[in-house]
């Protein structure tokens, strides 16, 4: 229950931060929104005119008529106007928490266990129904405050009665929104939960797909995927019921008006009012206080669905930044130290690493062995700075590693995992994502150092072939020497290898290690492998339990 109104009180903080960003900017829109409404009221004061000439009492003519055609030509335009401002602070807000959020969830890294399907819907779904809190709820509800009390104003000056009924049906709609709205917010967060259960479930089967195929499992998922989507639309027709209740009590109110108007001025038709032309001003008056009021009851709506996305997305935005030492300049050389360090990533189960102490001097590879689980790329892990040790000491160069922010610490080392992930771009372009201001000269002595160019020769379009999703297939050997050429391009200190041979048939490996023995020499590299020929690579530390069973001698 605490936690549900911490979620709470975080979610309006956001929404009230992110309200005080855009206040600067939404003064334009609130500008036009008013003028809109003052030209409302001047349009039905020359149309009350125009009505009570036609019922035989005034002397309205083509001027007024010709006056109401421009006054809603210039409430077309400014209509346009307040739509394109609205939507540029809307767009320049979305810009500014998307790249906070990217900006956290990069940071997290691996380490954050949320599901892709989730971590996409944060940053486009949900940041997407901020917008609508933004640019549709806050000048409403500024509107909704305004405009009656103008349009009520208007009326007061033909008729203190009519001024009157107005005021009271515009009180009352926060009153029947506050009713008719009730459980509104918590029916969007249920709804958003449910949208997440099925992006998250949808991206994850097709990204296994072929699997699902091979154990023919494709029609259990369909079911299963149907049930989610069923989920869905029972909670999406939830939130649409509210939102058909406020808006049909608006409408009530709105009746209610119109019709408390005519009866104080039903004698208009019996040619005895003392002012036709005030009382038919007074009646059209309705549909200038009910406009702006009807805009705040449907942005009502976007208030509801912004404060289910505000809950998910201020835990993410409310994360720091990790801070920590920058460093001056790169190191050439880098001695690495482990003494007594210890990792856990959950209480309840033993330690990932338990007291590990070694050192690894530039020049030198070390190869960690053991079984699975055993805690080798955990230690990988905390010298990327995806994890902080609780204890022990992580030297480089005899100081502190976690006194280093995790992008700096990153910036020493080059990584190789079991599958590199290419991209849906050229082979250049993908050796190139290691160092974007590299020249196309390094690029491609680095391709050449790991041996890309023997293979991308082969290939109609060498270097400039378009390879990732929909791209040109690379091999898994193929595809573990672009990464080997990253590493090659990146250019550190520091080497850092997780099983880099995995899935490569004998062959292969082979000469994927001949690479990346060059690449490890005259660098401090350290290395995850089960494999018997990976660990010639340099000196074996044997891991187990998350302790350092001992050395062995290379090949043992
Ligand atoms: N994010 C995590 N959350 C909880 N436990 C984890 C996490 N990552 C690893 N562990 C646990 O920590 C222990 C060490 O894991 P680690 O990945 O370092 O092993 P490993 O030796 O590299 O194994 P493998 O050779 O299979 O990759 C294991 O018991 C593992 O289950």
């Amino acid at each position: 229950m605490a936690e549900v109104r911490q979620r709470g009180d975080a979610a309006s903080a956001l929404l009230r931060r992110e309200a005080r960003a855009a206040r600067g900017r939404l003064g334009l829109p609130l500008g036009l929104g008013l003028a809109q409404v003052i030209l409302g009221i001047a349009q039905a004061w020359l149309i009350a005119g125009l009505i009570a000439k036609l019922l035989g009492y005034g002397a309205a003519g083509w001027p007024a008529l010709g006056a109401v055609a421009a006054l809603a030509l210039v409430s077309a335009g400014l209509g346009v106007a307040q739509e394109r401002a609205l939507m540029a602070t809307g767009e320049a807000a979305k810009a500014r928490l998307r790249a906070a959020a990217f900006e956290r969830l990069l940071a997290q890294g691996a380490e954050d266990n949320r599901g892709v399907g989730e971590r996409a819907a944060l940053v486009v779904d949900r940041i997407e129904a901020l917008e609508g809190f933004l640019t549709r709820w806050l000048p409403a509800a500024a509107l909704a405050m305004a405009a009656p009390v103008l349009v009520a104003g208007a009326a007061f000056t033909v008729d203190a009665t009519s001024g009157a009924i107005l005021l009271v049906a515009a009180l009352l709609v926060p009153v029947a929104m506050a009713v008719t709205g009730i459980g509104a917010a918590q029916a969007s967060k249920r709804q958003f939960a449910a949208l997440d259960m099925l992006s998250g479930r949808f991206l994850d089967r097709m990204r296994g797909l072929p699997t699902l195929v091979l154990f023919r499992r494709q029609e259990a998922e369909a079911q299963a995927l149907g049930v989610a989507a069923e989920d869905l639309r029972q909670r999406t027709m939830r939130v649409l019921r509210v939102a058909f209740l406020s808006s049909a009590s608006m409408e009530a109110l709105a009746a209610g008006a119109i019709a408390c108007l005519a009866i104080r001025h039903g004698a208009v038709l019996g040619q005895n009012h003392p002012d036709p032309a005030g009382a038919i001003f007074c009646l059209l008056l309705v549909p200038a206080l009910f406009t702006p009021l009807r805009a705040f009851s449907q942005a009502y709506h976007e208030r509801s669905a912004a404060n289910g996305a505000a809950a998910e997305l201020a835990p993410l935005l409310a994360t720091e930044p990790p801070g920590g030492l920058v460093l001056e300049e790169m190191p050439r050389k880098l001695v690495v130290s482990f003494q007594d360090v210890r990792l856990t990533y959950d209480p309840t189960r033993p330690p990932a690493l338990d007291g590990v102490s070694f050192r690894a001097v530039p020049g030198e590879t070390v190869v960690l062995a053991g079984a699975s689980g055993a805690g080798k790329s955990s230690i990988l892990r905390l010298l990327m700075g995806f994890r902080r040790p609780d204890s022990g000491r992580i030297s480089l160069n005899g100081q502190d590693a976690t006194q280093l922010t995790p992008a700096e610490l990153r910036r020493l080392s080059s990584y190789v995992g079991q599958r590199a992930h290419l991209f849906r771009a050229t082979i250049r372009e993908n050796i190139a994502l290691a160092r974007p201001d590299a020249t196309p000269a390094e690029v491609e002595s680095a391709a050449t150092a790991a041996r890309v160019t023997d293979f991308a020769k082969a290939l109609p379009e060498g270097l400039e072939t378009l390879v990732g999703e929909g791209g040109f297939g690379l091999s898994g050997g193929q595809a573990q020497r672009v990464a080997i050429a990253r590493a090659f391009l990146r250019d550190t200190p520091l080497v850092l290898l997780d099983e880099p041979t995995a899935h490569l048939d004998p062959g292969t490996e082979a000469e994927v290690l001949d690479s990346l023995r060059r690449l490890c020499t005259g660098r401090t590299a350290i290395v995850a492998s089960h494999s018997r020929a990976a660990q010639r690579l340099g000196r074996v530390l044997e891991i187990a339990a998350g302790r350092v069973a001992g050395p062995r001698m290379a090949g043992e």
